[in-house]
């Protein structure tokens, strides 16, 4: 491992909050103005410290987007806060996000998509080449560089959207439901692809999912949330080994299944409420 994966670990950032940390305060947030308003969530109080990886869970339309988009300050909170590493987040700076499709650009190839994030992120370009190899054997996908995105899988797509996520090296990590398009065996090798890379790097990491497998299979903690507007129904630490394990032994273990189990029916009970 390289001394750049290790993006947060014991790195201070503002108000001697740790790099990567997320804190939710009262946190409640509306679309729409005067007569037509959804209140989507809230109020949600969280507090992720750095390095977890917390999934947040729940029924469709709960809120889990815009619990994730308000981390990544995409969107403002009509109530309460939201601080990651001690200050408001910055869109496109706080965190690396990769989304249910993988939005490169397709008239680039792999390695063209991956330069413009190295850009973004002001990497130096003679670092470029070495970087760039870094990432995409992080993925798994050395020696497609070249290859333009249409020439490779929507797997692989969604490999080369997380590497690019990854390229600036923030310590805060936000996946909204990434493999929801994908058939069940990618969806799994994915899960361990993403599995091994943040406990490789020590990002700060949330994930959605609708999945109560998906989650208690990459989670070292589990939200579910209620019904729109979400709330906190369920908050669940997971205590099942982290390091490098056999994915299939992990999913078979009865821990595994009974975790899938009360996951699920905290997910409907939720939902129904
Ligand atoms: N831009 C928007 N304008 C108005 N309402 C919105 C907007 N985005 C989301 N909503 C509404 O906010 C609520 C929460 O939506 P959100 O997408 O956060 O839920 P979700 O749990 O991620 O859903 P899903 O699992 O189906 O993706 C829903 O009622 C949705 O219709």
């Amino acid at each position: 491992m390289s001394s750049s994966d290790t993006v947060s670990k014991g790195v201070e950032a503002e108000g001697g909050e740790r790099a990567g940390s997320v804190r939710l305060d009262h946190v409640t947030h509306r679309y729409g103005r005067g007569g037509e308003t959804v209140t989507a969530v809230g109020p949600v109080d969280l507090t992720v410290p750095a390095g977890e990886f917390l999934v947040l869970v729940g029924a469709s339309g709960c809120g889990k987007s815009t619990l994730l988009r308000l981390i990544a300050g995409f969107e403002q909170p009509t109530h309460g806060t939201v601080r990651v590493s001690g200050a408001a987040p910055r869109p496109g700076e706080t965190a690396g996000v990769v989304f249910q499709t993988p939005r490169l650009f397709p008239w680039r190839t792999v390695q063209g998509n991956i330069d413009l994030a190295l850009r973004y992120a002001g990497v130096d370009r003679a670092q470029w080449p070495e970087r760039r190899a870094e990432l995409l054997a992080r993925v798994g996908l050395e020696g497609t560089g070249k290859r333009r995105v249409w020439e490779i899988s929507g797997g692989q797509q969604q490999r080369v959207a997380i590497a690019r996520a990854l390229a600036a090296e923030n310590p805060l990590f936000l996946l909204d439901e990434p493999f929801a398009a994908l058939d069940a065996l990618t969806r799994e090798r994915l899960q361990e692809d993403v599995r091994q890379v943040t406990a490789e790097t020590g990002r700060t990491t949330v994930f959605v999912t609708h999945s109560a497998d998906e989650a208690v299979f990459l989670g070292s903690r589990i939200v579910v949330l209620t019904k729109s507007p979400g709330t906190v129904a369920l908050d669940l630490p997971i205590t099942l080994p982290r390091g490098a394990v056999d994915g299939e032994e992990l999913r078979e273990s009865r821990e595994f299944v009974d975790l899938r189990a009360q996951v699920a029916h905290a997910v409907k009970s939720a939902a129904a409420a």
